[in-house]
């Protein structure tokens, strides 16, 4: 686990765990954030266990305010086009559940707990609305936990029938939102666009323009936690 941390944090201002999955997603938030005090940025790894374990262990060694699980992830056709960015309204894990003749049934269904956390949805429309007045291209929706990258045109129709106006996929905001619910902290999440949820085909990635989009979120964030 990576760790970024400034000798010098002022103790009283509002303390900001941002997780990311891998360094070159922590290197763009960080470049955004510029340096800001406030902000320690982790790479937790890369899937919903190894997230919910790294933002566990970083919440258990200092005292934050807020969780942010930030990074790149695939957004839903019609909902989050290429290198823009995605605020979850809701964090959802989307394959959490059971296989039935009558189709996937969710633990929620099933009675084992719940598929779906809330972020704080204040400082998420505060977030959206300023990357939205800043000029960059940002959505908000449900952002799907997936433990498995969506790889068919099926599944992707199958998620978005699932979750109702889902937005992005990616596979460590579960992780870390219940992590942060497990502290009783609020928690958001910010996802840039490298790739649409659907057939795979990695010639269509565009990770540097979302790694850029994830950067210039960084810098609105500090804008709108100031
Ligand atoms: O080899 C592949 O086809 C492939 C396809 C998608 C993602 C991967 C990864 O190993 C990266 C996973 C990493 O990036 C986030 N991410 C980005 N796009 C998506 C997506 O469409 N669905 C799920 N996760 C995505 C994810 O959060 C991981 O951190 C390989």
């Amino acid at each position: 686990m990576g760790h970024e941390s400034n000798a010098s944090r002022e103790q009283t201002g509002l303390r900001v765990l941002v997780i990311t999955a891998v360094a070159a997603e922590r290197d763009a938030v960080l470049r955004g954030l510029r340096g800001d005090a406030r902000f320690d940025v982790v790479t937790g790894g890369v899937g919903p266990a190894a997230s919910a374990a790294s933002a566990a262990k970083a919440l258990a060694a200092a005292g934050y305010g807020l969780v942010v699980s930030a990074g790149i992830g695939g957004g839903f056709p019609g909902r989050a086009e290429i290198g823009s960015l995605v605020v979850a309204d809701a964090i959802v894990a989307a394959d959490l559940g059971a296989e039935t003749p009558e189709g996937f049934r969710s633990v929620d269904e099933l009675g084992f707990g719940s598929s779906r956390i809330a972020v704080d949805a204040s400082l998420a429309a505060r977030l959206t609305e300023a990357l939205q007045r800043a000029g960059l291209p940002a959505h908000t929706g449900p952002v799907l936990t997936v433990s498995t990258v969506t790889g068919t045109a099926a599944t992707a129709s199958e998620l978005a029938a699932r979750v109702p106006g889902a937005a992005a996929e990616a596979m460590e905001g579960f992780g870390v939102a219940a992590a942060a619910r497990d502290r009783g902290l609020p928690v958001l999440e910010l996802r840039a666009i490298s790739n649409a949820v659907g057939p795979r085909d990695r010639e269509a990635w565009r990770i540097k323009e979302a790694l850029d989009a994830l950067e210039a979120a960084g810098a609105i964030l500090l804008e709108v936690l100031r």
